[in-house]
């Protein structure tokens, strides 16, 4: 791997305050999370602490959406508010270092975690710019103090609630000036993480970084099977729809809608997956009747790109039985057919020793390339994963080489945005087995921008000599 020059952020204002020790501690589990509040669940305070509640979670570790299913799961939210605590709480995750910034140099000491969560929450709010703020300044600062005070874990932080957010918005500029001055809080990522992306990426990373903060777009895989891209793109417009075509099968909305509203979803002519993805299934360069394993294959949007452009006898394995499943439902809806397989992609017993003429490794990683879809991955992952993560992913990729014919091809796959993981990966492989990297895209960047509407994956393509 090459060694990059570290830039450090240079900054001509005065040095970044200090915050105190207290704000810079992990927070404690939050309490209490299945009391159920007298709120009404149309009130904005009802969504606010349904999300603050996910967000405390996700600071002790749990991931957003498992957060955000056990608060809908024990409030039992109708779907307007479940979309409401999901909106809030991913807008939350993407200015988390700055919200929590902000208490810092606010709060006379450290809030407990579900009132520092219900801070952070409207917060995000209150930051967002005028001209996409979902609510009025005045009416988050009353639901808010509402919602603390509804709930026996806040109760008692109400007036330091409601003193906090009126003082931020008396003092909105000077103070979110002063929090900037903060690496976490300009950026929003862990220090550790800002580090790695200027080590990598020392002329893109505050693209990247920019470009994780950002909501992302919907982008729809058009079925082969069932439709041109030309073909669809008329029938959005027929449905008023406002969409282009970024890809050989890839199409971005205008404007992201529920899956419910997409139409032919149902009817399985079209799939939701991010236009980098979509390389995949071409590169596999994949013809009717070769036989090819997924090998860590759920939610199984590539699985199914893979069959849409080629009749191919597929085994789809992953670990996770669970997550298996849900490559199930996708082969269903769009008609498609696999072997499922639940096994561990390092270990060679479920195997039946024929070998394949294709295998896709789109190996457990970081995920740090797909932050703008899941802004709770940099708050919940650690620095020592990455290493961990790319010595799981070579027992993966050597075990599946000797499943693969000679002439076959294998396209590692991460979303990972860490070298460590991906290029020095692929190099280390290409050497241990005298494997011929063939053309691919190597590492996509996910700076944003029209060119760039795409995560950040990184793709090589070996071939096994015959
Ligand atoms: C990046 S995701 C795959 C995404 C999938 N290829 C798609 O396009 O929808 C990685 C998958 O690897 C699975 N996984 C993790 N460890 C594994 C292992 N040791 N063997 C096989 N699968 C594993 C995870 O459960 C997860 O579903």
């Amino acid at each position: 791997m090459n060694k990059r020059p570290t830039l450090t952020l240079k900054s001509s204002a005065p040095a970044a305050p200090k915050l105190r020790a207290s704000h810079a501690r992990a927070l404690k589990p939050a309490l209490q999370t299945g009391f159920q509040t007298a709120l009404k669940p149309d009130a904005l305070a009802f969504s606010l602490l349904g999300a603050a509640h996910a967000v405390a979670q996700v600071r002790t570790g749990t991931a957003l959406p498992q957060a955000l299913a056990t608060v809908f799961a024990k409030q039992d939210a109708p779907p307007q508010a479940r979309g409401a605590m999901q909106d809030i709480a991913y807008r939350c995750m993407r200015q988390l270092g700055q919200s929590e910034t902000l208490i810092g140099l606010m709060a006379p000491k450290a809030p407990e975690p579900l009132v520092a969560a219900l801070l952070a929450c409207a917060l995000a709010l209150l930051t967002a710019p005028d001209a996409v703020a979902p609510y009025e300044p005045f009416t988050v600062v009353d639901q808010t103090v509402t919602a603390a005070d509804a709930h026996p874990d806040t109760a008692r932080a109400k007036g330091m609630v409601n003193a906090v957010l009126r003082r931020f918005l008396r003092e909105r500029q000077a103070l979110l000036d002063t929090a900037r001055l903060q690496p976490l809080a300009r950026w929003n990522y862990p220090q550790w993480w800002l580090d790695a992306v200027k080590t990598a990426w020392p002329q893109q990373w505050q693209a990247i970084l920019a470009a994780g903060d950002t909501a992302p777009p919907l982008t729809l895989r058009v079925n082969a099977r069932k439709a041109t891209v030309a073909q669809y793109l008329a029938t959005l417009e027929a449905a008023g729809m406002a969409a282009s075509q970024i890809g050989p099968y890839a199409v971005r909305l205008a404007k992201p809608v529920a899956v419910a509203q997409i139409p032919g979803f149902a009817e399985g002519v079209v799939s939701v997956q991010d236009a980098g993805a979509q390389l995949a299934a071409p590169l596999l360069d994949v013809a009717d009747g070769m036989r090819v394993l997924d090998a860590c294959a759920a939610p199984g949007g590539k699985t199914c790109h893979v069959l849409e452009l080629a009749a191919a006898e597929l085994t789809a394995l992953d670990a996770d039985p669970k997550r298996l499943a849900r490559v199930g439902e996708n082969l269903e809806r769009l008609g498609l057919k696999a072997t499922l397989q639940a096994a561990e992609a390092q270990s060679a017993g479920w195997w039946d020793g024929r070998p394949f003429d294709r295998i896709l490794a789109d190996v457990p990683c970081t995920a740090s390339g797909i932050v703008r879809r899941h802004p709770d991955i940099r708050w919940l992952r650690r620095k020592g994963d990455t290493l961990q993560l790319a010595t799981l992913s070579a027992k993966i990729l050597d075990n599946l080489w000797q499943m693969l014919a000679p002439g076959g091809k294998l396209l590692f796959v991460t979303c990972s945005l860490w070298p460590q993981e991906s290029e020095a990966q692929a190099a280390a492989f290409a050497v241990r087995h005298g494997a011929t990297r063939l053309d691919a895209p190597g590492q996509l960047l996910p700076v944003g921008g029209p060119e760039h509407d795409h995560d950040g994956l990184f793709y090589a393509l070996f071939q096994k000599n015959a």
